[in-house]
């Protein structure tokens, strides 16, 4: 049987992240994508241009459509927007019998605001608690512990003001460090280092979603969270090697790397 794996998250109309990059990913690592829209954003290769929220009702009518019928074996969050919607995906992922991976998506790489700052409270003491394993970038990491990541040496103690929020595992990204591309993978008790070559592509529009979508679908084929996310890894790594242009500005990775 295929696996489900659900992703809740913004829609990125310019296809290169969000809804559109995760069912891409989950396409190409052979698992069935399903989608719980919280948002919809006019975007593009130079920014976002706008973005609208879902009515909670309307989020929640969608996670219970695929969860009470279909069933999902891992659940995947991304732009949640406001706190309102992060406690309801909170409170979601809690009664569901499902690994999950929050990416605790705050701004694009453009710096235009996904996340509203009222809604950081909420993140820390409601969706990191209920998370599998939590994927923040360096960005994310400052907003929600305090901690700046200056290089690869603060990446554990990054890893630790994370983990302190409560789930079970976290993937500190160093992608913006310059050097290596190198993540932190840890439980508080396990470490795995993650190092890539840095490739040299500007059209890297969706890599952490791309990312967490990935661990998310190799955790529902039934892989172990360090297993998962070295997969994970590697399958994001092809597709920024294989990043094209797209539009005037940073073009997305490509998904179908490994589909030959
Ligand atoms: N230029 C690059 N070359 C290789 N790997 C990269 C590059 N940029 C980011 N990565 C990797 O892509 C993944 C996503 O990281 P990052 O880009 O920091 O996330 P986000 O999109 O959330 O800011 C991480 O595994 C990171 O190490
Ligand atoms: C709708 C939507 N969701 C998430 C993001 C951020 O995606 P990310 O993978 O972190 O990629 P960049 O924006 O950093 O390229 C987004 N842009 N839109």
């Amino acid at each position: 049987m295929i696996p489900g794996v659900l992703t809740v998250a913004g829609s990125d109309s310019g296809g290169g992240a969000g809804i559109q990059a995760d069912l891409k990913t989950m396409l190409a690592l052979g698992v069935h994508g399903m989608s719980v829209i919280t948002a919809v954003t006019a975007q593009n290769s130079i920014g976002v241009q706008g973005a609208w929220e879902l009515p909670v009702e309307a989020v929640r009518a969608q996670y219970r459509s695929v969860v009470d019928d279909i069933g999902v074996r891992a659940v995947k969050t991304g732009m949640l927007s406001s706190a309102e919607l992060v406690e309801t995906v909170a409170e979601l992922i809690a009664g569901t019998d499902a690994p999950s991976v929050v990416d605790p998506v705050g701004v694009s790489k453009h710096g235009d605001a996904l996340l509203a700052p009222s809604a950081l409270d909420s993140v820390r003491t409601a969706l990191l608690p209920v998370a599998t394993v939590a994927t923040p970038n360096l960005d994310e990491v400052a907003h929600l512990t305090g901690v700046r990541v200056e290089s690869e040496d603060d990446l554990r103690r990054a890893a630790e003001a994370v983990l302190a929020y409560g789930p079970r595992w976290v993937v500190i990204k160093g992608g913006h460090l310059a050097g290596d591309a190198v993540d932190l993978l840890t439980d508080g008790s396990q470490e795995h280092w993650l190092r890539a070559p840095r490739h040299d592509n500007r059209h890297t529009h969706g890599t952490g979603c791309t990312l967490a979508s990935a661990i998310a679908s190799q955790l529902a084929k039934g892989q172990t969270v360090p297993e998962a996310v070295m997969a994970a890894k590697e399958y994001v790594t092809g597709a920024i090697a294989a990043g094209f242009a797209l539009g005037a500005g940073i073009g997305p990775v490509h998904h179908g790397w490994n589909l030959g």
